[in-house]
């Protein structure tokens, strides 16, 4: 999918197609005409907006924002990594086509593994860094938040409180920064609640990372959230809204990542119309630095492997 200015909405399912047999090539045009027309039909609902597709990547050109969701999904039981090699096949066909036909706008990567797969899209796309961004843990940090809120009896808005790391089983709950209404939690806690305190925020953590695994248990796949997460997201790249966000970026050099590895994920950055701002400076307790570096030499593991 890639996303213009002046807030058209092209929907787009790419030439790939052209390798499939005529009747499935036939197939898949009519569900993209379909999911046009289906959306075309909300008009009167949205503000202004053009809705067009194609399986021609000419359609994309001169996008502001291109986010990529194209690719295989888990199946019950499967790890997001599990997804690697179909889904970085598949980038080596989207990805350079993209930046040929849109070599200003910014990538938003959504597919899975979509750390891995950020960084991909950075080595095929030869964009700046800044310019390639994963959704990363910004799903995960509204999990985190909405469970918080259900325990302290809060509204999910007023708690502000981060994951960071890899998208997905090596994710890192970040518990000494959480606030509520701008109140830090732990410190404000007396000492005796801060055991009982600490195994329920444990019991959190453990739901935020069992989340995806459990709807796609009871439902196929996740879909809702993530859909609210990605226009979050884009509102705030399109609008220059400069708001911070959890998101998978080059993270090497940032909470001791070391300079030689050039591995994507998740941490809170200021995010505008030219992508990346800066990185928040938000402080780490030791156990969390160790956490952090631990999911990003997971990520890296993968990374340093692929044949790009
Ligand atoms: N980062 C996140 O938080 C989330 C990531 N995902 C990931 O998003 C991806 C898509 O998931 P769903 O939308 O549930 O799957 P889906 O199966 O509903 O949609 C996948 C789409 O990819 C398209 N596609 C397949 N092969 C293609 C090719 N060679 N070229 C272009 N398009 C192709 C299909 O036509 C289909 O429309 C998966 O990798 C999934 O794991 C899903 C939810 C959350
Ligand atoms: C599928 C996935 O990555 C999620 O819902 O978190």
């Amino acid at each position: 999918m890639a996303i213009a200015q002046t807030d058209p909405l092209l929907l787009f399912s790419p030439t790939s197609a052209t390798q499939l047999s005529p009747p499935c090539r036939r197939q898949l045009r009519d569900k993209l005409r379909g999911e046009m027309l289906d959306l075309q039909h909300a008009a009167a609902f949205l503000p202004g907006t053009r809705i067009s597709s194609s399986v021609d990547y000419s359609v994309t050109a001169g996008s502001h924002l291109c986010i990529i969701t194209a690719g295989a999904r888990q199946i019950a039981g499967e790890s997001r990594l599990d997804l690697v090699q179909r889904n970085v096949a598949m980038f080596k066909k989207i990805v350079p086509e993209l930046a040929k036909q849109s070599p200003a706008s910014t990538i938003l990567v959504v597919s899975n593994p979509v750390d891995v797969l950020t960084y991909v899209t950075w080595k095929l796309s030869g964009f700046p860094a800044g310019r390639v961004i994963g959704s990363g843990t910004n799903l995960d940090s509204s999990r985190f938040r909405f469970l918080l809120a259900d325990h302290l009896e809060v509204n999910a808005q007023d708690v502000q409180a981060h994951m960071v790391g890899e998208h997905g089983d090596s994710s890192v709950a970040l518990w000494s920064s959480i606030t509520v209404g701008g109140v830090p939690v732990l410190s404000s806690l007396k000492n005796s609640q801060i055991k009982y305190e600490e195994e329920a925020l444990e019991r959190i953590r453990k739901a935020v990372v069992g989340s995806a695994y459990e709807v796609i248990r009871l439902k196929g796949y996740t879909s809702w959230a993530i859909g609210y997460s990605v226009a979050n997201l884009a509102r705030t790249l399109l609008r220059d809204q400069r708001r911070i966000h959890p998101v998978s970026l080059l993270a090497k050099g940032f909470y001791g990542i070391p300079d030689d590895k050039e591995v994507f994920l998740s941490l809170p950055a200021q995010l505008g119309r030219k992508g990346i701002i800066g990185v928040a400076n938000v402080e780490l307790t030791e156990e969390e630095s160790v956490h952090l570096r631990r999911s990003a030499e997971t990520l890296w593991e993968i990374q340093r492997q692929l044949d790009l």
